[in-house]
């Protein structure tokens, strides 16, 4: 398929979307509607010259905001469209052509991942409104992660929790992974081995990847699961449930709120999820935002420690996703915490490093494991499965 890919991730109010030519070299129009069914929507983007716009649509809703991306495709037409699609259960190792099966399986997990799911299949309904021709393809976070083992995706429940309702560690982030591990191997002499990853965004999670399959990872069931984010609480004590409820008399719904919507950074810092705010903060000595900042490198620290049991040799560390590819702070403060790993930053790198930009952190007379940035690209590795789908569907 020599056409470009239009890759749409859609949440529930915003949709990004990137068109992706076949030669990666081509220049991408790229943009995100956000704000969508409020007086403030709008779409912001990039035209093929690098210029940036941004159009109001007031009260626009999924449908409309994709009527006004075709038309900043600059007469380009895509050949297919990629959907991320975050929870893809257990029924899909790969990506697959949408079609009424499909669609009926990801409505069955939608459950599994409320804030993400029933948007993404919003995203495709309106989609399929609009190009009613192309073929459409669901590309999921879960899928890299289908080659876990049992110990790393089973959890010590009763087994029916499992083979009867599917209660079992998912992962998520999985194109972010699959190609920040991959690009590690391609730009170390060290080639494809043993990479632990780390997505730093808005949601965060790391994986432990061994030739290029992922082998652990922090996130589980839901994206609750693991590492601080920016309002989603990670890792709690089980029991938190249950005393929240007969102690505080909270509803299900208000803890999956609170653990969701309103814990983090945001809960921690009592200011904001927004990384660059907490630093700034932190630096100027605000209590909460110094302990967010602590809480979520330590944590980082901790679950890349503990993934390290994954793998038979370690050959270096990933940073990526808007907080991994932009925070000397974060970087260093987690490998500070790392000191048995025998990892070494180089202070100049680490700080000189910039957004968009592929660089070492290590010295390059140090034998120990690496550190990398390397920015994520999961719209490229979507349109790349999309167009590998659609040319050889299973
Ligand atoms: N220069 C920076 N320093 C620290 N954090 C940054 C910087 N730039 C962006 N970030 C953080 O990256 C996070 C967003 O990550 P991103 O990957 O863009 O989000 P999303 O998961 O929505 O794609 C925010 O917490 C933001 O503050
Ligand atoms: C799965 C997940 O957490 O996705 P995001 O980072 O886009 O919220
Ligand atoms: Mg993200």
């Amino acid at each position: 398929m020599n056409s470009p890919v239009l890759v749409i991730n859609c949440g529930s109010s915003s949709i990004k979307y990137a068109l992706i030519d076949s030669d990666p070299e081509a220049p991408r129009l790229a943009g995100l509607a956000e704000r969508l069914g409020s007086s403030e929507a709008r779409l912001k983007g990039k035209n093929s010259a690098g210029e940036s716009f941004t159009q109001a649509l007031p009260n626009a809703d999924h449908a409309e905001a994709l009527n006004s991306i075709l038309k900043r495709l600059e007469g380009r037409v895509p050949g297919a469209v990629g959907h991320r699609i975050v929870h893809g259960g257990e029924h899909f190792t790969r990506a697959a052509l949408i079609d009424e099966n499909v669609i009926a399986a990801i409505e069955s997990t939608a459950t599994l991942a409320p804030l993400h799911n029933p948007a993404n299949l919003a995203g495709v309904a309106a989609t399929q409104k609009v190009f009613p021709d192309l073929p459409q393809v669901a590309v999921f976070d879960t899928a890299f992660h289908q080659t876990l083992p049992p110990r790393a995706y089973r959890y010590a429940l009763p087994d029916a929790l499992y083979t009867k309702h599917g209660i079992r560690r998912y992962g998520f982030h999985g194109t972010s992974h699959a190609y920040v591990s991959q690009r590690a191997g391609e730009l170390s002499h060290r080639g494809a081995g043993g990479w632990l990853t780390a997505h730093l965004g808005n949601g965060c999670s790391t994986s432990a990847v061994w030739n290029n399959q992922s082998q652990d990872t922090s996130m589980g069931l839901t994206p609750l699961e693991g590492l601080v984010m920016g309002t989603r609480s990670g890792d709690v004590d089980p029991g938190l449930h249950a005393h929240l409820h007969r102690q505080l008399g909270w509803s299900v719904d208000e803890i999956d709120s609170v653990l969701n919507q309103q814990s983090g950074l945001l809960g921690l810092s009592g200011l904001t999820n927004d990384m660059r705010e907490v630093e700034d903060q932190a630096l100027n000595g605000h209590p909460g935002a110094k302990l967010a900042l602590e809480v979520f490198c330590y944590r980082i620290a901790k679950s890349l420690a503990a993934l390290s049991c994954a793998l038979p040799k370690l050959d270096g560390v990933v940073f990526t996703g808007g907080i991994g590819e932009n925070s000397p702070i974060v970087r260093r403060e987690v490998i500070a915490l790392l000191p048995h790993f025998g990892f070494s930053l180089d202070k100049a790198a680490n700080e000189g490093t910039t957004r968009g930009k592929e660089g070492r952190l290590n010295s390059t007379d140090h034998n120990g494991p690496e550190v990398w940035v390397i920015p994520t690209d999961e719209e490229g590795r979507i349109a790349m499965e999309t167009r590998h789908c659609v040319e050889s569907p299973e």
